[in-house]
């Protein structure tokens, strides 16, 4: 479905990634671990299409994603290190209108239960604590309808209940069946990227919450630095 090709990024004068190669099959989820300043972001960034690599190519089912990226952007979401939520909307405010843009308001309601927005739907955006936010921005994934989801840093801000939420989004999304394809970075450069599993804890309702959203999600892309937490 997504196939990288030699991709290599070079940044102020520095490589990032060289030559990395990797191919994503619907329901896989791939790993993306390194240090800081390796790269993972620009990776990240450069596979959804808003940073060109420096050479090599991302083709989404045979379509370059740089010079075809129609169908690409309507199939993927993005939530990056911001939260990308505008501060002077309520919490709803602002899923409805992500809603509005994907055309997809029958999944507002899936959005707020998996993420258990209940108790913050009418506060204003900019009042809300971080994890909060962070739990906001995650329910744009649901409303996206999309089939590949990039995370930069999902736990980020959050707390146990909300981690527990998004490890069953993550679950329900792959289905878990497919091993996860890990790509490491190491001391900036050497890239590899193999097999491994990762174990999910039980899920506690939400699969129920997201049954009607559930047919049009295939993939999972996460750059994450507690790569222990899901192994154990
Ligand atoms: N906009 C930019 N312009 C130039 N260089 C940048 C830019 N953003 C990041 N970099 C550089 O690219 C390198 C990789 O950064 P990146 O954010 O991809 O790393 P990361 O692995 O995600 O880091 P972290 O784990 O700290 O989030 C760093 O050396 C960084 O300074």
């Amino acid at each position: 479905m997504l196939e990288c090709k030699n991709l290599s990024c070079t940044r102020n004068n520095k490589t990032l990634f060289k030559n990395l190669s990797f191919n994503a099959e619907p329901q896989s989820k791939i790993l993306i671990t390194g240090q800081n300043g390796s790269g993972k972001t620009t990776l990240i960034r450069s596979l959804c299409g808003l940073l060109p690599p420096t050479s090599g190519n991302i083709k989404y089912y045979d379509n370059d994603i740089y010079e075809n990226p129609k169908l690409y952007t309507s199939a993927m979401a993005y939530i990056g290190h911001k939260n990308a939520c505008k501060d002077n909307l309520t919490v709803m405010q602002n899923i409805e209108y992500w809603a509005g843009v994907r055309n997809t308001r029958e999944l507002i309601i899936a959005a707020v239960c998996c993420l258990q927005l209940q108790p913050v739907l009418n506060i204003r955006y900019s009042e809300l604590s971080s994890g909060w936010r962070r739990r906001v921005a995650l329910a744009r994934l649901l409303v996206s309808n999309a089939n590949i989801w990039f995370i930069d840093e999902p736990f980020c801000n959050l707390d146990n209940t909300a981690y527990d939420l998004v490890i069953n989004l993550i679950k329900i999304h792959s289905e878990q069946n497919d091993p996860d394809l890990e790509v490491q970075i190491i001391d900036g450069t050497i890239i590899r990227a193999h097999a491994c599993t990762a174990e999910y804890k039980k899920d506690s309702g939400a699969q129920e919450a997201l049954g009607r959203s559930k047919d049009g999600l295939q993939l999972l892309l996460i750059k994450k630095m507690i790569l222990h937490r899901l192994k154990h």
